[in-house]
């Protein structure tokens, strides 16, 4: 069975009288991972807010599992398995890593925190550092562990490399792939860091005006100069 994790059928949604999504349809499979990348204010953020329910839609569906989950609240489709990673790191600075972490246990058992440590050995490391000690890729990893106590089946990563340093966000990337080897969570992740997001994904999106221009491969988007330059703004090298 290759039924789509994830459907997006015709969004439409916005702020006030400002539409950011335009007709927005994609799908996605079971343990894919997907880069939706476009220039600034295409509504990438925008998409995610409206996967997790969190910007309502004026028309359109999303499926989730087989399920239209399009009117259910946020926590309902949190429990459905879906994760979401804000741009804004969400973790608690005063907590120490493990406080975090199980702040974010919920009815979820300890084993589950040596799952997270196994994904992220680094937080492992430093669990008794409090979150305002880490560093800002440390804390991306906290924020990314918290969600996946969630038990996801779907991870949304906002942004996650967001001024990080180059080194930093190679071993950030490595833990995500580390990530999806050992669980086969599906991720979708919304980057300005282009090439990275491309080379950690197998598909891509590009946005534009809130609606898909183009889409396919990864690894052909990423040799795709032209498309690249055109929709998203790179200096084609
Ligand atoms: N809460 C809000 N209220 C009003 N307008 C908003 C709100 N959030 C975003 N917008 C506007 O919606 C548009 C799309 O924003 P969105 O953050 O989804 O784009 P983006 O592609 O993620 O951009 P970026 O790459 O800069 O983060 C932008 O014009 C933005 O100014």
């Amino acid at each position: 069975m290759d039924e789509p994790i994830l459907t997006l059928e015709g969004v439409v949604a916005g702020y006030g009288p400002t539409t950011v999504l335009n007709n927005l349809s994609f799908e996605m499979k079971a343990q894919d991972r997907l880069a939706i990348v476009g220039r600034n204010g295409v509504g990438k953020t925008t998409a995610l807010r409206a996967i997790m329910g969190l910007v309502p839609l004026r028309s359109g569906t999303v499926r989730f599992k087989g399920q239209d989950i399009s009117a259910l609240a946020p926590h309902h489709r949190a429990e459905l398995g879906l994760g979401y990673v804000p741009q804004t790191r969400d973790i608690f600075p005063s907590l120490t890593v493990e406080e975090n972490l199980m702040a974010g246990l919920k009815w979820r058992h300890r084993g589950a925190l040596d799952e997270a440590y196994a994904v992220f050995p680094r937080l492992a490391e430093r669990r008794r550092n409090g979150g305002a000690q880490l560093s800002g890729g440390e804390q991306q990893m906290l924020s990314v562990a918290r969600a996946l106590l969630g038990q996801p089946s779907l991870l949304l990563l906002d942004e996650p490399l967001e001024g990080l340093a180059p080194l930093i966000r190679q071993e950030l990337l490595r833990a995500f792939a580390n990530l999806s080897q050992q669980t086969g969570i599906a991720v979708i992740i919304v980057e300005q860091q282009v090439d990275e997001a491309l080379g950690y994904a197998e598909r891509a999106l590009i946005l534009d005006h809130g609606t898909v221009v183009h889409g396919g491969r990864a690894a052909v988007l990423l040799n795709d100069r032209e498309a690249l330059e055109r929709w998203v703004g790179l200096a084609v090298h």
